[in-house]
């Protein structure tokens, strides 16, 4: 059709897409191995680029190998050391021999909340009023990872700036290492920048990818399951139930597809700025007291110690899902129909008590809340409006997107939360009474 060739068109003169074959002869130049039914697109729903199969790769086919060589790593496991290692190569321009690989680098294309402004604390000087632009943050209305939006970018200042040398950074040099770090934070496993398997995107419903250590410091990627053709190729940034939603968005920026896990504990909100975070999860309101405490009981290790609700479906949740439960993220894909045998038998096991603490810590957060899911659906149509409005004008507001950003994921977590009420008022679902405890 017209509407397609013209795709094909804008991605011939789009160097995020048109680079390929010269970044896959670079990858395989220095040992890289990468399975010739895998190319780069832009997905069709989120228009994001990722990793896409051009036809049927079976499952268990070896997708790619990242040697060590091709590793950005310090190999010294710090943060910093590993951010200057990059800032250091990205200095390097054609000399560097992953000048490739920035080259065909979208890190800029990732928005995170750490790249939000922050700026309305400061008092305005002509009418006293705030700054408008710090808003993405306030939209969060307090919710996490309100006062830890920023903890990555602290700690590197404190931290990496400090360290660094001996003579105050340049301006110039604090942009650069602003840049290494965003690239990091955004593409770097736990053993540095891996070329190749950062181009995958995110997905805990639809993995079908497997890792394994080559045992050289390098990395294997293998088909988890057979991949159709047109099929992304998705890795997980949230394994083991370990990461949540919240994590994932404070992260990279974007609300992950089902299956979600959202956490919050059962503390009232602050009013919605939120404070410099104690750097927990859930937190950012800088105290523990009254904190209920999820109980482990026999047969019953809770995935997480704050309120948690793992969510599967817009009606399909289970309260606080036990370590078992989840182990599964990231690891392998499971069925709607598995996924609901197991949580009906993990509801029988949680205790009514406990159920009832989970209800009235949502309940009271949702309520805490100044706008309800109906006003945030009318809120964010204004805003995609005025954004739209703007850019007609052709127009870039960078803070209205963010202030979308913020609204959406804060819709997400609602939804959430809403569906944990529901779900412990719903008849029929099964809890064990307290009274029955041996
Ligand atoms: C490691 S990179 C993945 C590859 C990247 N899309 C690219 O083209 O280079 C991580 C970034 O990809 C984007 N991303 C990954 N998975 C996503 C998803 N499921 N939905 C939306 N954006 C996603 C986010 O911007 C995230 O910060």
């Amino acid at each position: 059709s017209s509407s397609s060739v013209a795709a094909a068109a804008d991605e011939n003169n789009d160097p995020l897409i048109s680079k390929w074959p010269e970044f896959v002869a670079w990858y395989r130049s220095h040992g890289g191995i990468v399975d010739d039914r895998i190319t780069i697109g832009y997905e069709a729903d989120t228009h994001i680029r990722g990793t896409i199969a051009t036809a049927l790769i079976p499952a268990d086919t070896l997708l790619m190998h990242t040697p060590h060589n091709l590793l950005l790593t310090s190999n010294t496991g710090d943060t910093c050391e590993d951010i200057k290692y990059v800032q250091n190569e990205m200095n390097k321009g054609e000399e560097s021999i992953w000048y490739t690989y920035f080259n065909f680098d979208d890190s800029s294309g990732s928005r995170v909340p750490s790249q939000w402004n922050r700026d309305y604390l400061k008092e305005d000087g002509n009418d006293g009023g705030y700054h408008k632009d710090g808003r993405a943050i306030q939209e969060l209305q307090g919710l996490p990872p309100s006062g830890n939006t920023h903890s990555n970018i602290d700690w590197g200042t404190e931290t990496c700036f400090k360290r660094s040398s001996d003579h105050t950074l340049t301006h110039e040099e604090k942009e650069q290492y602003l840049k290494a770090a965003q690239i990091y934070h955004t593409r770097a496993s736990d053993i540095g920048l891996i070329p190749l398997y950062d181009l995958m995107n995110h997905h805990n419903g639809k993995i079908n990818t497997r890792l394994h250590r080559d045992g050289e410091g390098g990395l294997y990627v293998t088909a988890l399951v057979d991949i159709q053709e047109g099929e992304p190729i998705y890795n997980t940034y949230a394994r083991n139930g370990w990461e949540s939603s919240i994590d994932v968005f404070n992260g990279y920026g974007f609300v992950e597809d089902y299956p979600q896990l959202w956490r919050w504990d059962g503390e009232e909100l602050n009013g919605g700025e939120g404070e410099e975070g104690d750097g927990g999860e859930g937190g950012g309101r800088g105290h523990t007291s009254n904190r209920y405490v999820i109980p482990v009981y026999e047969h019953f290790e809770p995935n997480h110690a704050l309120y948690e609700i793992l969510v599967l479906s817009p009606t399909l949740g289970a309260l606080s899902p036990t370590k078992q439960l989840v182990e599964v993220l990231g690891n392998e894909r499971r069925s709607m129909e598995e996924w609901k045998k197991r949580i009906s038998s993990h509801h029988g096991i949680v205790r009514s008590s406990h159920a009832h603490a989970l209800h009235d810590a949502a309940l009271s957060l949702l309520n805490g809340l100044p706008t309800t899911l109906e006003e945030d659906e009318k809120i964010l149509r204004m805003e995609k409006k005025q954004l739209e409005r703007l850019q007609g004008l052709g127009r870039e507001d960078v803070n209205k997107k963010d202030v979308i950003q913020a609204i959406e994921y804060r819709m997400a977590f609602k939804r959430a939360l809403r569906l944990a009420v529901e779900i412990a008022e719903k008849e029929g679902v099964f809890y064990m009474d307290d009274t029955e405890e041996l």
